[in-house]
């Protein structure tokens, strides 16, 4: 690859409160990286987290036409700031898993003619039959998750199926509550993406394939043959194969880029649109995570996750199709009280200040004197609780902590939880197991410090805090090379190496191998209280 080329990545695609891009050189250096904060950027859709939680607390949507002004501005910001569109060989990107976009009847023609005096909000305004698309924190499909495992013949067979019992935040499940709840809207939709293949759709300039990895998040791809399980697609509405186009692989060279990028941008009518993908696996590519690391990403959702070579889908947890191997899989486990939960809590007990928050990290004891707390602003994933439950070193339920305690019991509640249930399905901490953090929270060394007590193991990190977007540059190169034979990993030999930035206290296997098992007994008792 010339220096002078550069693989442009609007990665994060849609990620749950930011549109980012990153890009690399030939040599898998990053030389340039904007983005756009929904929230603060784009204030007249009045999200927060990049979402609208609606009344009932469970159904979540973001507005589609906020992620299409989100481009608009990204690439208006680059432009400002001169960078040379022309340079670009290919671009690939990444979405937040299981959301959907809803294209209206005649959206494709639209697509396909995108005048360049114009900005994408304002040809696609019209484009969208459903605005407000369900996105990866919805749980108000239980409904529906429960009559599509019911077709499948029970959850676990589901789950062999699919990869995952069935899920409310699943694409699957919410599109058939959306067949259900909004007929008019559903009957109007002539094409349904991902929020990952929407984004690469609008790249591209018509309907971007699903690829295999961010479709296992739908409860409708079988994961081993990668195509459509028709028991599925039938339990969920009819003819859902022809709104969803065929599955492709997700190195895929989808095409080259719309004329409406070359002529409004300036990209190169040669640069190629690389199949897009889910954060997580997109994440996975941007670690380089080979067999035997564990990978944890502190986003707005913390999620666990691995490579697998034969993967034992289970009633918790997931299984997805690898985003760089075609022959092999990637277990993952979502915990969606995460960031937004560390920043409610950093603002009840730290004043919002991270340098406070960090303060009280290093000021507790590993262990917290016993002290243990759950914290599930909302309906948490893993396990399904909700609230937040305090206890006392003799296991008595309290109603505060102090707020030191109550930093510290935050931040080792949610990776005790993250360690109990990558055990349960088999994930084994050994010598030599290396924890990659990314995401938001991994830039914060006394997070990490507790990370890496409560694994009992060094963490390592990467330059940029969010894996998705590097993973989808990487993937961009890889995809021009893919059809040499040569392996992603081959392809990423040379990017910089993970850094080792904390390492386990001497006393910390004493202290969380112990604090493990209460933890676990007071997760059965907070999952036995009566729901609110
Ligand atoms: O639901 C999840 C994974 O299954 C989340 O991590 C989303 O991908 C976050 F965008």
């Amino acid at each position: 690859m010339r220096i002078s080329d550069q693989i442009i990545d609007p990665a994060g695609a849609q990620s749950g409160d930011q549109l980012k891009a990153v890009v690399i050189d030939g040599n898998l250096n990053v030389v340039h990286q904007s983005s756009v904060q929904f929230d603060s950027e784009l204030p007249d859709f009045r999200t927060q987290g990049g979402v609208h939680i609606h009344t009932d607390r469970l159904t979540v949507t973001s507005p589609v036409l906020m992620w299409v002004q989100a481009l608009d501005l990204l690439l208006d910001k680059m432009k400002r700031a001169a960078f040379d569109f022309a340079g670009v060989r290919a671009l690939s990107g990444s979405g937040q898993q299981h959301g959907s976009v809803f294209w209206r009847t005649g959206a494709s023609e639209t697509l396909k003619h995108l005048d360049p005096d114009h900005n994408l909000e304002q040809l696609l305004h019209d484009s969208f039959s459903v605005s407000d698309s369900p996105v990866w924190m919805d749980s108000s499909s239980s409904k529906q998750c429960l009559d599509l495992e019911a077709a499948a013949g029970g959850a676990e067979r589901l789950a062999e199926i699919t990869g995952s019992r069935g899920y409310e935040r699943f694409t699957g499940n919410q599109i058939a509550k959306l067949r259900q709840t909004r007929p008019d809207e559903f009957m109007d939709t002539e094409r349904i993406s991902l929020v990952s293949s929407f984004a690469a759709s609008l790249f591209l300039g018509g309907y971007a394939a699903i690829d295999y990895s961010d479709g296992s998040g739908m409860n409708l791809l079988d994961i081993r043959t990668r195509n459509w399980s028709q028991i599925c697609l039938e339990a969920t509405a009819p003819h859902l194969d022809q709104l969803l186009g065929a599955a492709l692989p997700s190195t895929s060279v989808l095409g080259s880029i719309s004329s409406y990028f070359v002529h409004r941008f300036g990209f190169s009518e040669s640069c190629r649109v690389v199949s897009f993908t889910g954060d997580n696996p997109a994440s996975l590519a941007g670690m380089r995570l080979q067999p035997g690391d564990i990978a944890v990403s502190l986003g707005t959702s913390d999620t666990v996750f691995l490579w697998v070579q034969n993967p034992r889908p289970a009633l918790e947890g997931h299984v997805f199709c690898s985003p760089v191997d075609q022959e092999a899989f990637m277990a993952l486990l979502c915990f969606k009280n995460g960031s937004l939960t560390r920043e409610h809590i950093s603002n009840e007990c730290a004043g919002g200040s991270w340098e406070v928050f960090s303060a009280m990290l290093r000021e507790t004891p590993l262990g917290n004197d016993g002290n243990i707390g759950f914290y599930f602003d909302t309906m948490e994933i893993t396990p399904p609780a909700v609230g937040i439950h305090r206890f006392d070193s003799e296991d008595s339920e309290v109603s505060s902590f102090s707020p030191q305690v109550e930093v510290r019991a935050l931040v080792e509640g949610q990776f005790l939880s993250r360690r109990l249930h990558a055990e349960r399905l088999g994930y084994s901490i050994l010598p030599g197991t290396r924890v990659l953090a990314t995401g938001g929270a991994s830039s914060n060394k006394e997070i990490l410090q507790v990370l890496s007590d409560v694994f009992n193991a060094p963490v390592y990190t990467i330059d940029l805090s969010d894996s998705a977007c590097l993973g989808s540059a990487y993937r961009a190169l890889h995809g021009l090379l893919a059809e040499s034979g040569v392996s992603f990993l081959d392809v990423v030999k040379n990017a910089p190496e993970p850094q080792r930035t904390t390492t386990p206290h001497p006393s910390a296997k004493q202290v969380y191998d112990g604090m493990l098992q209460r933890f676990a007994r007071l997760e059965e008792r907070v999952l036995q209280k009566p729901r609110p």
